[in-house]
């Protein structure tokens, strides 16, 4: 089997790797902060000392790195992707970004020959862990093909949306939804406790019907014992309101409940809760809503 290049060990980029490994893909890893290395090295990973050192060892490289500014540092900084990507070699970025940023580092790595796929997912940590994450790619249809093999051992469901770009914004419209829910949920579960309701009953009857959905299901038991140990890094999610509101933009679409939303976790992020989980927007919420 090639050895597959992998690029960011975060929440998601480490539980995607770890996976790879335990279905016999090799692996070669890099990670900024390097000694998060170290667990992958145990369980069968070799190391890549920059990302153009990952790029020349393998067939080739996925990324998943925290947005825009990180995705783009490792493909155009010094040791970055661009020094080694060539002709017969893939990158493919699974980073959450915007459409534009995809299209800048596909440019670039068609300038030299290389091929280029976005596919960012869908799921969170859990999913991650489990393989069951779902791929939106768009981009190279050849390297899609070379690396289903891998979507299918990290993910439950590969599509394939055509040109760069609209796997970006096909993520972006998913998250912004899920933003917005998470809002929505949180004046719920605020409403029901400030009328007299107990939380925990309206999650009962919230999983019994039409609107029962996997998140409440998660995230409604830990949101309501404010426990937000992050799975999806609330920051995260603030960025992709905030790119998704500039998809809005461009394309003249209002979004008053979007950008409601993005109000919430931009003042979660200013009082500090935006490396918890996206879930502890229920704090602002509280707050507004009357609620200590
Ligand atoms: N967590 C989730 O549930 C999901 C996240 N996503 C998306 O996946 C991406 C990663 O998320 P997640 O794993 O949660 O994030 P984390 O914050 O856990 O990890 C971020 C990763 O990006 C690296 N990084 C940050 N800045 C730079 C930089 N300038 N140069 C190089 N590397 C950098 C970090 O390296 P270092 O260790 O050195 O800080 C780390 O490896 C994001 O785009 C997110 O929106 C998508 C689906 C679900
Ligand atoms: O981008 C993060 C998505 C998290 C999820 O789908 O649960």
């Amino acid at each position: 089997m090639a050895e597959v290049g992998f690029l960011g060990l975060g929440i998601m980029g480490k539980a995607m790797a770890m996976n790879l490994l335990r279905h016999g893909f090799k692996v070669t890893v890099w990670n900024r902060t390097l000694s998060r290395c170290d667990e992958l090295v145990e369980h069968g990973a070799s190391v890549g000392e920059t990302p153009a050192a990952v790029i020349k060892k393998c067939k080739y490289t996925i990324a998943i790195l925290s947005d825009p500014a990180a995705a783009l540092s490792v493909v155009f900084d010094k040791d970055g992707i661009l020094e080694e990507i060539c002709s017969g070699k893939g990158y493919i970025d699974m980073s959450t970004v915007d459409a534009d940023t995809s299209s800048k580092i596909s440019e670039a790595i068609a300038s030299k020959g290389g091929y280029f796929l976005e596919a960012p997912v869908s799921g969170s940590k859990k999913p991650a862990e489990d393989g069951q994450l779902v791929i939106l790619a768009a981009g190279e249809k050849a390297l899609y093909e070379e690396a289903l093999p891998a979507f299918d051992v990290l993910g439950k469901k590969s599509f394939f949306l055509g040109k760069v770009g609209n796997g970006a914004k096909m993520k972006l419209v998913v998250n912004m939804i899920m933003g917005s829910m998470v809002n929505a949920f949180s004046e719920g579960l605020v409403l029901a406790d400030k009328s007299g309701l107990n939380p925990q009953t309206l999650l009962d009857v919230l999983d019994l019907g039409g609107i029962a959905n996997p998140m409440f299901r998660m995230k409604g038991p830990t949101m309501i014992q404010n426990n937000y140990s992050p799975a999806f890094p609330l920051k995260h999610q603030q960025k992709d309101m905030r790119l998704a509101l500039a998809l809005g933009d461009e394309n003249a679409v209002s979004m008053p409940v979007a950008a409601a939303a993005n109000e919430a976790f931009k003042k979660a992020r200013s009082v500090g809760l935006g490396d918890l989980d996206f879930s502890a927007v229920y704090e602002i919420v509280k707050v507004a809503g009357g609620s200590s």
